[in-house]
Parts: C-alpha cells; structure tokens; sequence
C-alpha cells in the first residue's frame, strides 16, 4: 500500500509535565492551529489532566490518550488505573510499552501484552512502544530486539483488534537525548517491523498499520523523518509541550 493511503498519526506524550491550568493553556493554543491538519493528531496527558483535556477536545480533531493503563479491570493493585477507568472517562487512546515504563517501572515485554489485552477489552486504542537500547544497536541486535517486543505486545491480539493499534518505534537512544535518529535509521526499523507484522498477520494487516517515530523529532526534522514511506507519524515528547512546535510537526505530517 502507498503510505498516502495510510493515516499518519501525530501524538503527543506529556510525560509528567503541565499542571491542570498549563495544561488548558496548552491545549487552547494547540487547538487551532492544528484544526485543517490531514492527519490524526492525539494528546497523551498525565491522568490528573485528563478531564481537562476531554473537556477542551471535545468536538475537536485532537484526541486524548493517557499514557499507561493497569492490566486488571479493578483490584488490590494501590496507584493504577485500569483501561475501564479510562474508557470510562471517554479517553480514546492509550500508550503502552513506553521505553521511560520499562526502564523505570519494571514493564515486561509480558505486562505490555497484558496491559494491551486490557486496553482492546476495554475498547481503548493503543499506541504501543518498542525500540531497542544504545548498547543493543551497537550490538547489531535492533532488528531482534523490536521483533520479540512487537511479537509478544501482540500475541493474543487479532487481526480486526490490530486496526485499533498504532505502533512506536522509539529507540531509546533517541529519546529526550536530541539525538535523533536518522531517516534511514528510523525508515528501515519501520519497515522491518511491517514486516514482522506481515508474517504474523498478512500484507493486508501489515499495510493497514500505522508505524510513528518517536525520539527526538522536532519541527526541523519532522519533514525529514515523515518523508519516509514506513514512518506513518510520530510519538512526540519534548516539542509536544510547545504548541508552535507540535503545530508544525502535525503541518509536515499533512503535507
Ligand atoms: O519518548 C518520546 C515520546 O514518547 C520521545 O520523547 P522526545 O521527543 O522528548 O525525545
């Protein structure tokens, strides 16, 4: 399929940033000049603004996404959030398998399955991350790395629950470092991931599949990265918390 027949998606992940009243000045500025855009455009904010951003986006092209969901629907598991809480809310879409989750907060590439069954269950879409560590690229070890991610994120999910799924490639590397990585870099793990979906699903399903870069990408090398014919869009950290600068990611994204 021609990338022009696939959506591109630009999300944006807050992290744990912006209190309730920067978050509604965020989101106020976001939202027009995002409003002609051509392609998805999401914001993933911290659960305590989620309301707030339900609110304002309400009627609007933007999406709301939290960023992590629990795997069980409710129970003894103190500080979580189910992903009925959240569709509960009216949240859309949800990031799991964030890199900064499995780094800090013990994620597996087992819980990321969980907690993806929980989120289709629950009606929720996911932006689901993959991306191997600096020492595993050196290592020659990428393309195994996001493979066994992806496989495992996906198992137990079908072919008609994998349209409510985006997948982030995110090396981590690449992640707040500014070191991004290049086009070619982020074109070929794209693409080798559509494969791996390929070969568990089919071309039809692999083709369909909307793959974001995230790591770094910014308003000067957006254009670049989206480009690319596997790069469908981006998973944005830093630049998401500037509106100028999200602006003009979701303006090359629709180009
Ligand atoms: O982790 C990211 C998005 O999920 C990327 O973060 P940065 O854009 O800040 O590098």
């Amino acid at each position: 399929m021609e990338k022009s027949l696939r959506k591109a998606v630009i999300a944006g992940n807050w992290k744990m940033n912006k209190n309730r009243a920067e978050a509604k000045a965020l989101i106020e500025e976001i939202k027009p000049l995002v409003k002609d855009a051509d392609c998805g455009v999401i914001v993933c904010v911290p659960y305590t603004n989620l309301e707030t951003a339900l609110e304002l986006c309400k009627g609007s092209n933007v999406g709301v996404g939290a960023e992590n969901c629990h795997w069980a629907k409710s129970g003894a598991f103190t500080g979580e959030i189910s992903a009925d809480m959240l569709a509960e809310m009216g949240v859309e879409y949800v990031i799991i398998g964030h890199s900064e989750r499995r780094q800090y907060f013990g994620e597996t590439d087992v819980t990321v399955n969980q907690r993806v069954r929980a989120a289709l269950d629950a009606g929720l879409r996911v932006i689901l991350c993959v991306g191997e560590l600096l020492e595993q690229r050196e290592q020659g070890i990428t393309e195994e790395i996001c493979a066994m991610q992806t496989k495992v994120a996906l198992q137990g999910v079908s072919e008609a629950e994998l349209e409510r799924i985006i997948i982030a490639y995110e090396p981590v590397w690449a992640i707040g470092t500014g070191k991004t990585a290049t086009a070619d870099q982020a074109e070929e793990v794209c693409a080798f991931i559509r494969s791996v979906v390929e070969k568990l699903y089919n071309k039809k399903a692999a083709d369909a599949l909307t793959i974001q870069y995230g790591g770094s990408m910014n308003a000067a090398n957006a254009d670049e990265l989206l480009s690319k014919k596997n790069v469908d869009g981006g998973l944005i950290g830093g630049a998401s918390l500037k509106a100028p600068d999200f602006a003009a990611i979701v303006k090359a994204a629709s180009k």
